[in-house]
């Protein structure tokens, strides 16, 4: 007889016979509570001991205060530009960063620069610039910079045309740590105001955003200003899309441009490069050398190994492409037939090769004896009735049987 009994788990009742029905010796026991709090604590521990997560933001040995910001911006995980440009940045390399548009480049500078100059400290003057192609685009970077930047105290001031002259010159006489600005107006301002290039000024990090940018005068600005007529930095760098990183102040930070490795990126242009900067190499794939190639890294690019960032370049082709793969079959299963056809149509009419065949055939030495093909042939000697019988009975006098078996 079929009567309800209290399920242990959800709640809910189910039906069950009177011998299915679970006793109190056979219900399973529960885990004592102590056992699940230790192991609670014991996945914390495992947590807190974690090693971070390699290519992750946390591995790039963040401070609270940048960290939190870039996760307050929602970002998780680095795209692939800002994994491989940030760890250089940090390290205060020259960077020049080439990606397609929304990949990620701005905050690919922004937050190892934030990180670079962590704290306010207006005794130091401006210590970041980034000029940007555009208005938009500098207050684009403006409001990035806030949203990265929000747990740090450091003071960003924005210069752009358009803005009333009067409140940029007070942005600058409030000694921001970072100044975003397009290059018209702050080489108009340099140029208006001689001591602003005596202001104190211990440049960290220079940004030139989209720099390739042609339409926006990027290119002429720099070309005819050399960035604050060599007095401050002096950039020489006209075939870059984003140039970022530790600038040192003076001549000292020519960033070389490399004519080959901008064609390359102009014809491919979803692929990411990055460079080092004068004492380094470019690298497709955007892996930065310092001092430049060793010999086998040059032999090594040159076979075209090692280009981590084109995707599956180390999986052989077919498995790349199926469809390839699936027509190579189909041509090898192909040729194995014809190749099967022709053996079989020789072994009817004896070729040319047949000329050197022992007399009697391999059949004779019985090594074949039992082979398939022996089923088939005709006794001794009941061939085609012209050969004496030592050779292929199945010839039929069909063709000129050679060799020596029909001789
Ligand atoms: N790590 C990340 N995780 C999630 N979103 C991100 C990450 N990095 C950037 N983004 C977002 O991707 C979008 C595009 O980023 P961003 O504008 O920096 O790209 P960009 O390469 O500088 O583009 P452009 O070349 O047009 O200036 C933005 O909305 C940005 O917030």
């Amino acid at each position: 007889m079929a009567r309800l009994t209290p399920s242990t788990s959800g709640g809910k009742s189910k039906p069950s016979t009177d011998s299915a029905a679970p006793t109190a010796e056979h219900r399973p026991r529960r885990r004592p509570q102590m056992k699940s709090k230790a192991a609670g604590k014991k996945k914390a521990a495992q947590a807190a001991h974690k090693k971070p997560k390699s290519g992750g933001f946390e591995s790039l040995g963040l401070c609270e205060e940048v960290y939190r910001g870039v996760r307050h911006k929602g970002y998780r995980v680095p795209t692939p530009i800002q994994r491989k440009a940030m760890p250089l940045i940090l390290a205060g390399l020259d960077v020049a960063a080439m990606a397609r548009t929304g990949s990620g480049k701005t905050a690919a500078f922004l937050v190892p620069m934030l990180q670079r100059l962590r704290r306010r400290d207006p005794g130091a003057g401006i210590r970041a610039l980034i000029l940007s192609p555009t208005r938009d685009l500098a207050t684009q970077t403006l409001k990035f910079t806030h949203q990265l930047g929000k747990f740090t105290d450091l003071k960003t001031g924005l210069i752009v045309g358009g803005g009333s002259m009067d409140s940029q010159f007070e942005v600058l006489a409030d000694n921001p740590d970072i100044i975003i600005a397009t290059p018209g107006r702050f080489v108009h301002i340099l140029d208006m105001v001689d001591d602003l290039l005596m202001m104190p000024c211990r440049l960290d990090a220079a940004v030139l955003d989209l720099v390739d940018d042609e339409t926006s005068g990027m290119q002429a600005q720099k070309t005819r200003y050399h960035w604050m007529k060599n007095k401050f930095v002096k950039l020489n760098n006209g075939d870059r899309v984003t140039a970022s990183g530790k600038i040192k102040t003076e001549t000292s930070a020519k960033l070389k441009a490399s004519k080959d490795i901008y064609k390359k990126w102009q014809q491919k242009s979803h692929r990411a490069i990055s460079s080092g900067g004068k004492d380094g190499n470019f690298e497709e794939g955007g892996t930065y050398m310092p001092g430049g190639y060793q010999r086998g890294d040059r032999r090594h690019a040159a076979a075209g190994r090692g280009r981590r960032s084109i995707p599956n370049a180390n999986v052989p082709s077919e498995i790349r492409n199926p469809q390839q793969m699936q027509k190579g079959r189909q041509q090898k299963a192909m040729q194995n037939m014809r190749m099967k056809e022709k053996s079989a149509k020789d072994s009817k009419f004896p070729n040319k090769f047949q000329k050197n065949r022992r007399p009697g055939g391999s059949a004779r030495d019985g090594k074949f004896e039992n082979s398939k093909f022996q089923k088939n042939r005709r006794p001794e000697g009941k061939g085609s009735g012209k050969g004496n019988g030592k050779g292929f009975g199945k010839a039929k006098g069909k063709g000129k049987p050679k060799g020596k078996g029909t001789r």
